[in-house]
C-alpha cells in the first residue's frame, strides 16, 4: 500500500487538492474529518475538552461551540497546544482505522489529508508527502473569504501552523496553488501520475493483495516442508 502524505497552510487547497484525488478514484483520508468525529458530544475527546475548557465552551444542546473553541485556542497557543495534546490520541487512532477500513477494501493508493501532518509528526506515517503552497497574500485573501473572518482572526490561525514555506521545504512534491483553478488542475495531472506509478515490491508487500499471496506463499511452504521431511 502506497501511503501519500498531503498537507500545507490553513486554506492553501488541501481540501481543493483531495477532492481531485477522489474524482481520481483515489481515496483520502480527511483528518478534519476525523478530528470532528473525535469532538462528537460524548465521545472520549468530549469529555477531555469539556474537562479542560469547561462547559462554557458548550452550545446549548451540549455539542462543541467549534466557533467559540476555535476563538479560544487561536489566540492562546498555550491554550491551543492543551487542545492538541487532549485530542491528539484520538485523531491520530481514527486516521489509522480509516486507514485500516481502506486496507481491508483493497485501495493499494491513498491519501492522508492532514493541516498539521509535521507539527504532529504523522509524517512518518507516509512514503511521499505533497505540500500545497499558495503565496502568503492569496492564502489571507482565501481564508478570510471562505471564513467570513476579520484579518486578525485570519493572522492568528495562519500564525498557529508551522510556517509554510518550511512545510515547503519538507515536501517531496510541491503543488503552488496561487494561481487558477486551471492552473492547478494541470499541476495536478502531473503529481497524479507520479503518485500513480506501479507499487513498489514494499509497498505492493503492505497493500492487501501482498499479505494475501505472503500468506498463499506461506501456506505452499509449509505444505512442501512437510512432505520433504
Ligand atoms: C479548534 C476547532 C474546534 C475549530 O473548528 P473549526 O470548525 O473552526 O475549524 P476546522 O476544524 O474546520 O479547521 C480548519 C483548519 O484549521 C486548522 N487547524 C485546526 N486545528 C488546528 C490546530 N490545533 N492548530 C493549527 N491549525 C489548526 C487546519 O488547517 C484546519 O484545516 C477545530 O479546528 C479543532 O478541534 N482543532 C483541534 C483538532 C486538530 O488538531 N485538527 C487538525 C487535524 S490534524
Ligand atoms: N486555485 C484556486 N483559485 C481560487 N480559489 C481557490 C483555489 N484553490 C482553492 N480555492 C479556494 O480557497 C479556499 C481554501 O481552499 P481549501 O478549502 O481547499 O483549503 P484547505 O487547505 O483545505 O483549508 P483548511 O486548512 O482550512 O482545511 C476555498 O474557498 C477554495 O474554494
Amino acid at each position: 500500500m502506497r501511503i501519500v502524505g498531503l498537507t500545507g497552510g490553513i486554506a492553501s487547497g488541501k481540501s481543493t487538492v483531495s477532492n481531485l484525488f477522489k474524482l481520481h478514484g483515489i481515496p483520502v483520508v480527511d483528518a478534519d474529518l476525523v478530528a470532528r468525529d473525535v469532538l462528537k458530544i460524548g465521545t472520549g475527546g468530549w469529555k477531555k475538552v469539556v474537562a479542560a475548557f469547561g462547559e462554557d465552551i458548550l452550545l446549548d444542546n451540549g455539542e462543541v461551540d467549534r466557533a467559540k473553541l476555535g476563538h479560544v485556542v487561536f489566540s492562546d497557543p498555550d491554550k491551543r497546544q492543551l487542545l492538541n495534546r487532549l485530542l491528539a490520541p484520538y485523531i491520530s487512532s481514527g486516521i489509522f482505522w480509516e486507514i485500516l477500513k481502506l486496507w481491508m477494501k483493497g485501495y493499494k493508493i491513498i491519501v492522508l489529508d492532514i493541516p498539521l501532518l509535521f507539527e504532529a509528526k504523522m509524517d512518518k506515517w507516509t512514503k511521499r508527502i505533497i505540500v500545497v503552497w499558495v503565496d502568503p497574500e492569496t492564502q489571507l485573501q482565501r481564508l478570510m473569504e471562505r471564513d467570513r473572518t476579520s484579518v486578525e482572526e485570519a493572522k492568528n490561525r495562519i500564525q498557529a501552523q508551522m510556517p509554510l514555506n518550511l512545510k515547503k521545504t519538507k515536501a517531496d512534491i510541491v503543488i503552488d496553488n496561487t494561481g487558477s483553478r486551471e492552473e492547478l488542475n494541470e499541476h495536478f495531472q502531473r503529481v497524479l501520475t507520479h503518485v500513480s506509478k506501479p507499487l513498489t515490491w514494499s509497498e505492493f508487500a503492505l497493500s492487501r493483495q501482498g499479505a494475501f499471496v505472503a500468506s498463499i506463499l506461506i501456506f505452499v511452504g509449509v505444505i512442501i516442508c512437510r512432505k520433504t521431511l
